[in-house]
């Protein structure tokens, strides 16, 4: 018996332990505890930039790899709490299925040894096998689960994959701890990347921006403020209060005058060569903190820099197609003003991302942005998100009231997207708020005034929603100033410019080279899910790239789904494109390698894709030794 099986026998042994002391019978069924309304709204809140994060860094495992599986991706707060799931629960015994619903504890008193009780309770990450389990009621799946620590190292949660067994568990463990890893990454570049310089490094030149990098943030004192378990853990050392100098060896003003797309190679503390890159900080730099309080009022700042929520300006977006340039022109000569915008465009298309970018803009940028999706939120919710309410307003009401999202954008921006879809009396409420500046909140006689942009998304044209009378004519002339038309992804003409600022947000360090035929298929790409489903594709190929080189292989299988759809829109179809660009049918032959692995094989589907007979895929697949 390995060490390791030792010690997993032992975590599991002494989990049972536990359950034992905890008086549990392993033929009792879970008990089912779940928190009142009030309080898993606390819980939820207080998890929320968790909950985010996570969605970011799961939804492109789960869409791509995970989801042909039974398998369920859960997430707990430090306390056991289910905060969310994705996935198929197919594999859920039945009478177990209220386990799996959010605000339901998991921890090991009331559900025995179960993955996520279990990397609660040890703070590391487990896998709990099918008999594992303390409950036999539980025995029917498999587990894995890791904690997920914040840039502080408190633990704030644990991620977890459950299946039906039928997945092999030591790549569904890896999974989880390369998830959790992005998790924590993303936490602490959240915190710190607007005004700390960050170092990515790892023990090879090759590797040394993949997802297991080191990660560590120091200030322009030299202070390292926080790093990821990976850091400590090449550099042999709690590198949290260390200073960057001692650990690299290497002035901080050296290091920080350091070019950012050059490798650097230090020695340091580890005795080891280790291998990084170095970003600065995004805006100007905070002075060292001076005193264990500083530190927390930054951490208290918002968080800018996840992809979802940068402070791009308007120029930003500005990567040399036409039709976002116009928006971008006409957008910018009204951008101080409050000329109310819609912005029309198809889903993913980068509307939100748009209308931040006319606040970052405008001299309301120092002022809050709110996003509302009116698609998002139950009809019968709509009016008391929109408006607030006071406490005991209606059953089901929070006891505290609400402010409501109007009064939280007071001062700033208030995106309505999906405007589309209002009710009708919200409509009404909502024109009454626009012409009198106030808003009276649900159960309130008082009424607050109010001085706030509004700008509205929608991927439908609103003055058909007008003629259907689905939407009223006196508030569409009143929130449409101007309307501005994204194009969809597939229309713009600066797709290769996108993908590597796309890139640049995605990854920590320098961002890897990408290869012509993957830049090429972009470009042929009908892209229904426009930029967001760009992004979810970048990320999977450098998840399945690790850092190196993408290549067609590193792209998910539905990318190729989505090409071989015939496009419904008039414009040639992908393949005749291809079979009409001599230089492409080229590249096509040239790439043959990467296709062949990409489709594992299928000729098929290869000659599809490239518009070449099958018998010739067959011959020049011989020629180069393949087949
Ligand atoms: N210029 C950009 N730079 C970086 N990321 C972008 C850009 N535009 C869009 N994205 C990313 O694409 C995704 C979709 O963008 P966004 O939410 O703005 O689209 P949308 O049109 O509002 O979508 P929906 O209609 O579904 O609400 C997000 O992840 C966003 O961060």
């Amino acid at each position: 018996m390995s060490d390791l099986t030792q010690s997993h026998n032992e975590v599991i042994e002494a989990s049972w332990k536990r359950c034992r002391s905890f008086g549990l019978n392993p033929k009792s069924a879970p008990a089912i505890i779940r928190l009142n309304k009030g309080d898993w709204e606390d819980a939820q809140g207080k998890s929320r930039d968790l909950i985010v994060t996570t969605q970011e860094q799961v939804l492109p495992y789960y869409e791509n790899i995970l989801v042909n599986s039974n398998s369920l991706v859960l997430l707990a707060d430090s306390s056991g709490n289910l905060l969310s799931r994705w996935g198929r629960p197919g594999f859920i015994n039945q009478m177990e299925s209220h386990l799996f619903e959010q605000g339901t504890s998991w921890l090991e008193r009331f559900n025995g040894t179960n993955a996520v009780g279990t990397a609660l309770q040890t703070g590391e990450s487990v896998v709990v096998g099918r008999d594992e389990h303390y409950l036999i009621a539980n025995r029917y799946m498999t587990a894995s689960a890791a904690p997920i620590f914040n840039s502080e190292r408190e633990l704030v949660g644990v991620l977890n994959i459950s299946s039906d067994a039928y997945l092999p568990t030591s790549h569904v463990n890896g999974m989880v701890k390369v998830m959790t890893q992005s998790v924590e990454n993303q936490l602490i570049m959240a915190t710190y990347r607007q005004h700390y310089y960050t170092l990515v490094f790892n023990n090879s030149e090759d590797n040394h921006t993949s997802q297991w990098a080191g990660l560590l943030v120091f200030n322009d004192a030299g202070e390292i403020v926080a790093a990821n378990r990976r850091a400590d853990l090449l550099v042999g050392h709690v590198l949290k209060g260390l200073n960057i100098e001692m650990v690299t060896g290497i002035t901080t003003l050296k290091l920080s005058a350091h070019p950012e797309n050059q490798t650097l190679s230090f020695l340091g503390i580890s005795n080891y060569r280790l291998f990084g890159t170095l970003k600065r900080p995004l805006t100007n730099m905070i002075r060292a903190p001076q005193s264990p309080l500083s530190s927390v009022k930054i951490k208290s700042e918002p968080k800018p820099t996840k992809i979802a929520s940068g402070e791009r300006q308007l120029s930003d977006l500005d990567l040399g197609d036409m039709k976002m340039q116009k928006a971008i022109k006409r957008a910018a000569s009204v951008a101080n003003s409050d000329i109310p915008l819609v912005i029309q465009g198809e889903t993913g298309a980068g509307k939100e991302v748009f209308a931040k970018a006319v606040h970052a803009s405008s001299d309301r940028a120092d002022k809050k942005f709110v996003a509302v999706n009116c698609a998002a939120i139950p009809t019968e919710l709509v009016e008391s998100e929109l408006f607030g309410y006071v406490k005991g307003a209606f059953t089901g009401a929070n006891n505290k009231g609400s402010m409501g999202y109007i009064r939280q954008a007071d001062g700033g921006t208030l995106l309505l997207d999906e405007i589309g879809d209002m009710p009708l009396h919200v409509q009404a409420r909502l024109l009454r708020v626009l012409q009198e500046k106030a808003v009276t909140p649900l159960g309130s006689t008082e009424s607050y005034p109010v001085d706030f942009r509004v700008i509205s998304a929608t991927h439908q044209p609103l003055r058909e929603a007008v003629f259907k009378k689905q939407f009223r004519d006196d508030l569409y002339y009143r929130i449409n100033g101007l309307t501005l038309f994204l194009p969809s992804l597939s229309e713009r003409s600066d797709i290769n410019a996108l993908v590597i600022h796309l890139l640049d947000g995605l990854t920590v360090g320098d961002s890897p080279p990408i290869s012509n035929e993957v830049l090429r298929l972009f470009e042929q790409h009908p892209w229904p899910g426009n930029i967001r489903q760009l992004v979810n594709t970048l990320r999977v190929a450098l998840a399945l790239s690790g850092g190196s080189m993408i290549h067609l292989h590193h792209l998910p299988d539905d990318f190729f789904l989505d090409l071989e759809t015939p496009s419904e829109k008039p414009e040639a179809t992908p393949h005749e494109q291809i079979e009409m660009t001599p230089s492409l049918v080229v590249s096509w032959r040239e790439s043959l390698p990467e296709l062949y692995s990409a489709t594992e094989g299928n000729i098929t589907r290869i000659a599809e894709l490239s518009g070449v007979s099958r018998n010739t895929i067959y011959k020049r697949l011989r020629e180069l030794g393949i087949k």
